[in-house]
């Protein structure tokens, strides 16, 4: 049985992928599987940078193919931050404090100038293939006033899309994965990476 591993620790970003990204030729696996597996340093100022550094660690320990997503949240109003230090913005990797810090340096904005996005880039390494497939995906969105949902994760509570009326965690796993920019960007890959691959 073929094999692919999605190089993220994310159970939520693990669950999105398993639920799209699945089929009857090849297993797929997330770094849950592999809990040893020592934390991968994101040290690039890009999402491709930082993809391309996580892929690239998976790979070379297990010799498969590999798909990693570096992603984060863009808001207008703070000059595209968070972006590449969404996980980190708060201090260390903690979902509450992150979405607490956000609420804060939004204190007084109005929800005319509140909009954002969400990016997501796949790197898509494979050690027949010389080069990476790389796609993009991005939703746009607004931060609401206060968190509203259980579901998702990250700054989901906070990302309101005024078409839906809803928060990103008030929708289910394939609502928000028909819509999220991982989903936008697992639909360019979808198209692309059979062509592309050597097994
Ligand atoms: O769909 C999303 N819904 C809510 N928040 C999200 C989403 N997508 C990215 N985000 C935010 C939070 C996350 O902490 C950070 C990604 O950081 P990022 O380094 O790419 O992921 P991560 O450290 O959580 O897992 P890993 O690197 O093991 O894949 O941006
Ligand atoms: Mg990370």
């Amino acid at each position: 049985m073929k094999e692919i591993i999605i190089a993220t620790k994310n159970p939520g970003k693990a669950r999105e992928f398993k639920r799209v990204f699945d089929d009857q030729e090849f297993t797929l696996k997330t770094l849950l599987d592999f809990p040893d597996f020592p934390e991968i340093r994101e040290t690039g100022t890009t999402f491709k940078e930082n993809a391309t550094i996580k892929a690239h660690a998976v790979m070379e320990r297990f010799n498969l193919p590999v798909i990693a997503d570096d992603s984060g949240l863009e808001v207008r109003a703070l000059y595209g931050q968070p972006g590449v230090y969404s996980a980190r913005y708060a201090g260390d990797h903690n979902d509450a404090a992150n979405n607490a810090k956000l609420l804060s340096e939004l204190g007084g904005v109005p929800k005319e100038k509140r909009d954002a996005r969400f990016v997501s880039t796949l790197v898509f390494a494979n050690p027949k293939n010389e080069e990476d497939l790389v796609v993009e995906g991005e939703v746009k969105g607004i931060i609401a006033q206060f968190p509203q949902g259980d579901d998702g994760f990250g700054y989901d509570p906070l990302f309101y899309l005024p078409e839906l009326g809803k928060t990103m965690a008030e929708l289910s796993v394939d609502e928000k994965n028909q819509i999220s920019h991982r989903g936008n960007a697992i639909k360019k890959l979808e198209k692309q990476w059979q062509d592309w691959i050597n097994w």
